[in-house]
C-alpha cells in the first residue's frame, strides 16, 4: 500500500518555497500533490519523490487555514492523517487535523526545515557559517565601497569620497582641476552609498558627449550597471515612467533639459542622489536662468543628495558659481555680497593654518592664529600648542585638531572640494609650441580693411551674422559666411595654410613633428572641425574622424574609439570645443589648438583632455597662428597675460571678467593689446597671490587631508591583502557550480559548469565566463580582467543569496573521533542577530548580522569553547539525504530540547553584542554631532537639516539596536560514530 494518503501534508525538498502541499491522490507508483499557496500541482514517482512528510511535535507553533494559531502538545493518527492536539492563543485546548493547516505555512527557518527533515549539504552549512563571518567583517569595514572599484588608490580622491559619503544626504560641488578624477570621486561616493544602502536610486545627468564615457567608467571601474535613457529608449519602454526603469539612470543633459515632460517624469521618479557633470553649463542670471539650471534646481529640491561636478566652476561668471552653490544649500548661499565678504577673510585663515607649524616658538604665529579663533576649545588647543612645556605628542595632537577645526569652520570647504595639480603633484610638464603662418589673402583682405575702416566691423557683423569678436578670431568662419563673394568660391580649408602646416607636421619624422604619434586637434566651431577633417582627407589622404556636439552618441563614440585604438586606430581626431569636454584622451600627448577659445576656462578644458591622470608624457601644445592677426593677439593675451598654457591657475574667470570686453576691442591693435596684456598680467599676479594665500589655499588644504587619506588607503590595502578572500571565493564558487582555474600570472578563469546555480552576475551556462584577479595592479593593467574583491558583484551575489536565503541552514554529518564514543548526538547551532531597521540608516556599519555559535552535546553540555567550528569540521563525514532524514526523525524530541536550550545559551551573548554596537554607534555619531554642532556655530555651511538628520539618525539607530534579537540561522546535527565502525 502507498505511504501517501489523500489529505496528508508534505513539502518539496527542492522547492520548499511552494509551501505546504496536500496529497490529492496516490497509488503505489505515483503521487499527486497540490501546492495551493503557489497554485502548482506536481506528480511524482513514489519511489523517488523528493518529498518530506510534515509532522509537528510538542512546542511547535502551527497556523490553521482560517488564521488562528496553536501550540502543539501532542498528536494522534486517524486513517493515515495526523490530528494535532494543543492550545490556542488563549490557552484553551484545541485540535487541528493536518488537512486544515494553512497552505501558506513556510518552512524556511532552520528549525522548521530541520524538523521536517529538509537537510542541506554539509559543505553548504560550512559555507553559510563562513559567509556570515565574512559578511559581518566586511560590512562594517571602513573601506566599504572603496576596495572593489578598479582604481589606483589616489589620496585626494579617497579622502573626498570618504568625507562626502559619510554625510547624511551629501550635497557638494566636486571641483578638482580638469582631469584629476571627479568622475572617479563621484563613482566612489555612489558605490559606497549603494553598498551601504544609503542610496537606492541615482540619476546621473551628463553632457551628451559624455554619456557613453560615464556608462563605460561606471561599468568598467565600479561594476555598476546603468540604464542609459534617451528619447527613443523612453518611448520604447512604453506607457510607464521611463525613469523608473533602472536603479541608476544616466540621462543626457541635451535631452533632459529640452524636455519639460521628461523632467516631470524624472521628478516623479524617486531618486536619492542626483549627479550633474560639467555643471558650469548650468548658467544663472538675475534676469532669467538657463533651462539646465532650472531643471537641476527643480530636481535638486526633490532629491536629497546632490553632486555637482565641474573643473571650471566660475566659467560662466561668479554669479552662476554662487547660484550653483545655492543649489547645494539654498539657506547658506542666499547673499552674494556676504559670500564675497567672507572670501576676503580666507587669507587670514589660510595664514593661520600655515602658522601652526611655527609654534611654539613664534609669537607672530600665535597672534595670527589667535586673530581667527574665538571659541574656548580652540583657545585651549592654541595654548597647548604654544606651551613650550607640553610634550611633542601633545603639541602634535593639538596642532592636528586645530588645523581640522580651522578648515572645518571657514570657507566653502564643506560644500566645495577643489584639488589642484600644484597641491596633488606628480603631473607632467606642458610645453607650448607656436607656429606663425602668413595670412592667406582671403583673410588678409578683410582684416586689413577692418584695421583701416572702423565702420566696416558693423557691416561685417551684419553680413556674416557672426558675433564680435568671433568674426575676428575665427577667420575661417568669417570666410564661410561670406561664401557668396566670388573671391571665396573655394572651400576655406583649401586656402587656409593651417591645413598644410598640419599635414606637414603629421608626416614630419624629425622628432619635432607628429609622425607616428596620436594628435588631438581642437577647433572652436563644429564647421571648422569638419573642414579640417575634410582638408586632411582631400589634401593628404588622412582619415581623421570628427567629434562634435551635433553627432549622434554612437557616431561620437565610434570616432573616439577609432582614435583610441592603439594598433589600427587613426592618427588624428578633430574635435569641436563643446564636443570634447570631459573626454579622456590621455593616451595622446600632442594637442593642436587649431584656433583659440574665447574663455580661459575653455582653454584649460582643452588641455585637460590630455593632461589627466594616466598621462605618461609631457604635453605638447601646438598653436598655428597667423602673423599679426586677432587670433595671434588672443593667444598672446593667454600666454603673456596669464601664463595659461603652463598650468591651471583658476583665476582666468576673474581676468576674463575684468578684461574680456577691452580685449575684444583690442584684437585689431597691437599697442592697445600690449597695454591690456600688461594690465592683465599685473592683475593675474596679484589675484594669484591673493587666491593662493586665501581661498585656493584654504580649498586645497581642505580638499585632501593627508593623514586621513592615508588611513583610508591603509584600510583598502588591508582588504586587498585579505588572504581569506581567495579561500572563501574558491569554496563559494565550488558550491555554486562555477569552475575556477588558475591560469598563471595571478589570474584565474571562472567558467560556469553545467550544475551552476542560475542568475550569477557575469556568468551564463554554456558561455565562457571571465578571467579575474585578486591583484589591483593586474586589474588596472588589463581591462579584460575583472578585479575580484569582497565587493565584486559575483561575490556579493553569492554572499547575499546565502545570508538572505535558506541555503545551508540545516545539515547532518557524522563525527569520527577516537576519544568520543559512537551513537551520540551533538547540535551545532548558529544564531544570528536580527535588527529590523530602514536600509538608509546603514545599521550594518555598527551591527552587521552577527553570528553566535553554540555547540551542545545530547546531554545539553555546552562544548562551544572546547570544539571550534574548524576543529569539528575537519572530522566530519557526509551522509546521504534519506539516512539524514531518518536519523533526524529518530531524534526529533532530543533535537527540540537542544534547539530550545541553545537559544538560551546564545541569549547570554546578546547583551554584549548590543552594548558593543551601541558603543560603536555612539562613538562615531556623538563625535560627528559634537563636531557638527561646534561647526554650525562658526560655519553657516552646516545645514540645519543635516544636523537634525544626524540627530534623528542617532536616535533611530539607538532604537533599532535596542530591538536586536537572536534568531536561529542554521543548525547542523552531528552524530558520532566509532572510529572502527
Ligand atoms: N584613481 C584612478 N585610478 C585610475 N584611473 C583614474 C583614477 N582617477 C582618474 N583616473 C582616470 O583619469 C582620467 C580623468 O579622470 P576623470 O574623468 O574622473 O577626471 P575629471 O576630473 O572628471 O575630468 P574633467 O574635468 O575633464 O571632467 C580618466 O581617464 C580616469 O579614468
Amino acid at each position: 500500500m502507498s505511504e501517501f494518503s489523500p489529505g496528508q501534508r508534505w513539502i518539496s525538498d527542492g522547492e520548499a518555497e511552494l509551501g505546504l502541499g496536500t496529497v490529492l491522490n496516490g497509488d503505489p507508483r505515483s503521487v499527486t500533490i497540490l501546492f495551493s499557496a503557489s497554485q502548482e500541482t506536481r506528480t511524482y514517482n513514489t519511489r523517488q519523490a523528493p518529498l518530506t512528510r510534515v509532522a509537528f511535535g510538542s512546542g511547535d507553533r502551527v497556523i490553521a487555514a482560517d488564521g488562528w494559531q496553536m501550540t502543539v502538545d501532542d498528536s494522534r493518527e486517524h486513517q493515515g492523517l495526523i490530528i494535532y492536539l494543543g492550545k490556542d492563543a488563549n490557552g484553551d485546548a484545541c485540535e487541528l487535523p493536518e488537512t486544515k493547516l494553512a497552505d501558506t505555512m513556510q518552512f524556511d527557518q532552520a528549525r522548521d526545515r530541520l524538523l521536517t527533515g529538509q537537510v542541506d549539504r554539509n559543505d553548504w552549512f560550512d559555507l553559510r557559517f563562513r559567509t556570515l563571518h565574512h559578511y559581518q567583517r566586511t560590512e562594517k569595514h571602513p573601506a566599504l565601497g572603496f576596495a572593489g572599484p578598479r582604481i589606483d588608490l589616489i589620496p585626494h580622491q579617497l579622502y573626498i569620497a570618504d568625507e562626502v559619503a559619510r554625510r547624511h544626504a551629501p550635497r557638494v560641488l566636486l571641483a578638482d582641476e580638469v582631469g584629476l578624477g571627479k568622475t572617479i570621486e563621484a563613482g566612489l561616493i555612489l558605490h559606497r552609498l549603494l553598498l551601504a544602502g544609503r542610496v537606492e536610486r541615482a540619476l546621473i545627468v551628463v553632457p551628451d558627449s559624455l554619456t557613453h564615457q560615464w556608462l563605460v567608467e561606471l561599468l568598467r571601474r565600479f561594476s555598476l550597471s546603468v540604464t542609459l535613457l534617451d528619447e527613443s529608449q523612453s518611448q520604447a519602454l512604453g506607457e510607464g515612467n521611463p525613469f523608473d526603469s533602472g536603479q541608476i539612470i544616466l540621462a543626457s543633459q541635451g535631452w533632459l533639459f529640452a524636455n519639460p515632460n521628461r523632467q516631470q517624469q524624472a521628478l516623479a521618479s524617486r531618486f536619492d542622489l542626483l549627479v550633474v557633470d560639467e555643471a558650469h553649463h548650468l548658467d544663472w542670471r538675475e534676469d532669467g536662468s538657463g533651462a539646465g539650471y532650472q531643471c537641476v534646481e527643480a530636481l535638486a529640491a526633490e532629491i536629497d543628495g546632490l553632486l555637482l561636478l565641474t573643473a571650471t566652476p566660475e566659467q560662466m561668471g561668479v554669479e552662476s558659481h554662487f547660484a550653483r552653490l545655492r543649489l547645494l544649500d539654498p539657506e547658506r548661499y542666499h547673499d552674494i555680497a556676504r559670500f564675497k565678504e567672507e572670501e576676503r577673510h580666507y587669507a587670514d585663515v589660510a595664514a593661520a593654518i600655515e602658522a601652526l607649524d611655527a609654534l611654539p616658538e613664534s609669537a607672530d604665529a600665535r597672534a595670527a592664529i589667535d586673530a581667527v579663533i574665538d571659541d574656548r576649545e580652540s583657545q585651549a588647543l592654541l595654548a597647548t600648542l604654544a606651551n613650550a612645556e607640553a610634550s611633542d605628542e601633545q603639541r602634535d595632537t593639538a596642532r592636528d585638531q586645530l588645523r581640522d577645526a580651522l578648515l572645518d569652520r571657514h570657507g566653502t570647504g564643506r560644500v566645495m572640494f577643489r584639488n589642484s595639480r600644484r597641491h596633488v603633484g606628480g603631473f607632467p610638464e606642458r610645453r607650448l609650441h607656436t607656429a606663425t603662418l602668413a595670412l592667406p589673402s582671403a583673410y588678409r583682405r578683410v582684416l586689413r580693411r577692418l584695421e583701416r575702416d572702423e565702420d566696416y566691423l558693423d557691416e561685417l557683423l551684419i553680413e556674416t551674422g557672426l558675433d564680435h569678436p568671433d568674426v575676428l578670431i575665427y577667420p575661417d568662419a568669417m570666410y564661410r559666411e561670406l561664401s557668396s563673394d566670388p573671391l571665396n568660391a573655394e572651400d576655406w580649408w583649401h586656402v587656409d595654410p593651417r591645413i598644410n602646416w598640419l599635414l606637414e607636421q603629421l608626416s614630419d619624422d624629425s622628432g619635432s613633428g607628429f609622425a607616428g604619434e596620436k594628435v588631438l586637434v581642437i577647433a572652436h566651431h563644429r564647421e571648422t572641425a569638419e573642414g579640417v577633417a575634410e582638408g586632411l582627407r582631400t589634401l593628404g589622404g588622412y582619415h581623421a574622424p570628427v567629434f562634435h556636439e551635433d553627432l549622434s552618441l554612437i557616431e561620437r563614440d565610434r570616432a573616439a574609439a577609432a582614435f583610441a585604438d592603439e594598433e589600427d586606430g587613426c592618427q588624428v581626431l578633430v574635435c569641436s570645443e563643446i564636443g570634447s569636454e570631459g573626454r579622456n584622451f590621455q593616451f595622446c600627448r600632442h594637442l593642436v589648438m587649431f584656433d583659440m577659445p574665447q574663455h580661459p576656462d575653455q582653454l584649460e578644458q582643452r588641455i585637460g583632455r590630455l593632461d589627466r591622470i594616466g598621462q605618461q608624457h609631457a604635453i605638447e601644445i601646438h598653436v598655428p597662428q597667423f602673423e599679426h592677426s586677432p587670433g595671434e593677439r588672443l593667444m598672446r593675451w593667454y600666454h603673456e597675460g596669464m601664463d595659461a598654457f603652463s598650468a591651471p591657475h583658476g583665476v582666468g574667470s576673474d581676468l576674463f571678467e575684468a578684461f574680456g570686453d577691452a580685449l575684444a576691442d583690442a584684437l585689431l591693435d597691437d599697442e592697445e593689446l600690449d597695454a591690456i596684456i600688461s594690465e592683465t598680467h599685473a592683475m593675474y599676479t596679484a589675484k594669484l597671490a591673493e587666491r593662493n594665500a586665501g581661498r585656493n589655499r584654504l580649498l586645497e588644504l581642505n580638499a585632501c587631508r593627508p593623514a586621513r587619506a592615508a588611513r583610508i588607503i591603509d584600510a583598502v590595502r588591508e582588504l586587498d591583502a585579505d588572504k581569506a578572500l581567495p579561500r572563501y571565493v574558491e569554496r563559494a564558487l565550488d558550491i555554486f557550480g562555477v569552475d575556477s582555474k588558475d591560469i598563471g600570472e595571478g589570474l584565474i578563469h571562472l567558467k560556469p559548469s553545467q550544475q551552476m546555480l542560475d542568475g550569477l552576475p557575469g556568468l551564463a551556462k554554456g558561455e565562457d565566463g571571465f578571467t579575474a584577479t585578486y591583484n589591483r595592479d593586474k586589474a588596472l593593467a588589463r581591462d579584460d580582467v575583472q578585479p575580484l574583491s569582497w565587493e565584486h558583484p559575483l561575490v556579493r551575489e553569492m554572499m547575499g543569496r546565502i545570508v538572505d536565503g535558506t541555503m545551508g541552514n540545516t545539515a547532518l554529518a557524522l563525527f569520527k573521533h577516537p576519544s568520543i564514543p559512537g551513537g551520540r548526538l551533538m547540535a551545532e547551532l548558529v544564531f544570528r542577530t536580527h535588527c529590523p531597521a530602514p536600509k538608509r540608516l546603514h545599521l550594518n556599519r555598527f551591527l552587521p548580522p552577527t553570528a553566535v555559535r553554540v555547540l551542545l552535546d545530547e546531554s545539553g553540555a555546552n562544548l562551544t569553547d572546547k570544539i571550534s567550528f574548524t576543529g569539528l569540521g575537519k572530522n566530519l563525514q557526509k551522509v546521504n539525504k534519506s539516512l539524514s532524514r531518518d536519523l533526524i526523525k529518530s531524534r526529533h524530541d532530543q533535537l527540540r530540547g537542544l534547539l530550545d536550550q541553545g537559544e538560551s545559551e546564545a541569549e547570554r551573548e546578546l547583551s554584549s553584542i548590543v552594548e558593543g554596537a551601541e558603543t560603536r554607534m555612539r562613538a562615531q555619531l556623538d563625535g560627528e554631532l559634537a563636531r557638527l554642532n561646534a561647526l554650525a556655530e562658526h560655519n553657516p555651511a552646516v545645514r540645519d537639516a543635516e544636523l537634525a538628520a544626524l540627530e534623528s539618525e542617532r536616535a533611530a539607530l539607538s532604537d533599532a539596536i535596542e530591538t536586536t534579537r537572536l534568531r536561529l540561522d542554521a543548525v547542523r546535527v552531528v552524530i558520532t560514530v566509532d572510529t572502527d565502525g
